[in-house]
């Protein structure tokens, strides 16, 4: 099979895309691939490095570390769990100041608040979550049904799309303590009605935790207009923090005092050097913090914020969809021919920044990939994800990336339609 003439127009429209893209002079901020990489396809799991941040983990030893020492604790580490927040919450989340905080993981993170928030529903037996979340929500799930004699809910949406209004409002009621679901589904990329399912799950008196490790930094969202209560996120994805930078999370002030979190470590003490014999919870979202802040993990994600404020997220926003667009597009053209097929919505306003394409190949396909430089993720049973980072992604990238995908299928012989289901 020979690519089409509309294929090939397509690829070659990468370049006026490119050339026609405000936001493209802000690739120049990353750090460079080695010479190898031709399309890094998975900033959706491990954003890239900014050359700012280069220079800050470099300059930190040398300015703050060595000469401040211990006395960099009351100079600003102390806080920065809750400052870095408040920023974060402010240019990314529609969270005024106070309600958001940066440490653990986003497992750890969580836990804590899901824990919490059950335990603040007491009588209430049920927790409703779905099968196509991401594997650590349903496992901590599992765990705090398990501790607490809680009953699991599932819901189990179209895979192709994600959990609706309707599937929700169909399960819960008088006995439901917490809903727990993805802003943005880690495999289709679908976009939740976040506003419609919180105002559903408040009216049955449930609680309602969004994870937004999909949506942080890339799509907007508005904690305090759409009246949502808790939410966590991860901040080495989209917002570029780094291997294993700490996580957020958001609790709503108005719940702030009446949650009780479980692990109760002295950084989230009323006074934590006043080292007391019992805990007494801080106020506010101090009390969330269980264990020292992980200063060094913020460095990275402070560069990249600014550079998203530099930009403007409704810019951001709408990079992302261009690029999720012309993924599908250049999917339609080149790919499903192949019999490869779009498992992400393709309307813009239902789908977060990544693309699902599937295909019974990709398993062996990906790696092959990887080998010449173009790195998707892989995502089982047989999905390729296509991650699009809009301020270090190009259409050039995409074009290139998903040509080469076209020409691996074409080598194996998968030039007839064949099923994929
Ligand atoms: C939806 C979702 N939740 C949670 C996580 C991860 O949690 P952690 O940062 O603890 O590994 C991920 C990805 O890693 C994710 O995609
Ligand atoms: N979070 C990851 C990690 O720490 C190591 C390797 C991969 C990942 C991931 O991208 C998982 C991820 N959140 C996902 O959406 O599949």
């Amino acid at each position: 099979m020979t690519t089409s003439t509309t294929g090939s127009q397509l690829l070659a429209s990468a370049a006026g895309l490119d050339a026609a893209d405000p936001l493209a002079v802000l690739r120049e901020r990353f750090v460079p691939g080695d010479g190898e990489l031709i399309a890094y396809l998975d900033g959706n799991s491990l954003g890239r490095p900014l050359i700012a941040t280069r220079e800050h983990l470099f300059r930190f030893v040398d300015d703050v570390w060595a000469p401040r020492l211990i006395r960099g604790w009351d100079e600003g580490w102390m806080d920065s769990p809750l400052t870095l927040g408040d920023a974060l919450g402010a240019l990314t989340l529609g969270a005024a100041a106070g309600q958001t905080v940066v440490a653990d993981s986003t497992t750890v993170m969580l836990y804590k608040l899901c824990r919490a928030a059950v335990c603040a529903r007491p009588g209430r037996r049920q927790i409703v979550l779905d099968t196509e979340n991401f594997p650590t929500d349903r496992y901590v799930l599992e765990g705090i049904a398990a501790e607490t004699g809680t009953q699991l809910v599932w819901i189990e949406p179209d895979p192709l799309e994600g959990v609706t209004a309707d599937e929700v409002a169909a399960v819960v009621g008088p006995d439901t303590a917490l809903v727990v679901l993805s802003h943005v589904a880690f495999k289709s990329g679908f976009l939740a009605d976040t506003p419609a399912i919180t105002r559903i799950a408040h009216a049955a008196g449930a609680l309602v935790l969004w994870d937004l490790c999909h949506s942080a930094g890339v799509v907007p969202v508005e904690l305090d207009a759409w009246d949502v209560d808790l939410a966590v996120g991860c901040t080495y994805k989209y917002l570029n923090g780094g291997p294993g930078a700490p996580a957020f999370g958001y609790v709503a002030s108005r719940l702030q005092g009446e949650l009780r979190q479980p692990v109760q470590g002295w950084m989230g003490h009323a006074e934590p050097f006043t080292m007391g014999p019992g805990y007494a919870p801080a106020t506010g979202m101090r009390r969330f913090i269980s264990g020292t802040p992980p200063v060094v993990g913020m460095l990275a994600m402070r560069d990249m914020l600014d550079l998203i404020g530099e930009a403007g997220l409704d810019a951001v926003r709408a990079k992302s969809s261009a690029l999720t667009a012309y993924v599908i597009d250049l999917a339609d053209e080149l790919l499903t021919p192949f019999g490869v097929e779009i498992a992400t919505p393709r309307e813009a306003a239902r789908r977060g920044g990544h693309v699902m394409l599937t295909h019974p190949s990709f398993r062996e396909l990906i790696p092959a990939l990887w080998e010449r430089g173009v790195i998707p993720d892989f995502r089982p049973p047989q999905g390729m994800r296509v991650g699009l980072s809009p301020l270090s992604t190009s259409f050039g990238e995409v074009a290139a990336g998903l040509a080469l995908v076209a020409r691996l299928l074409e080598e194996r012989g998968q030039g007839r339609l064949i099923s994929v289901r």
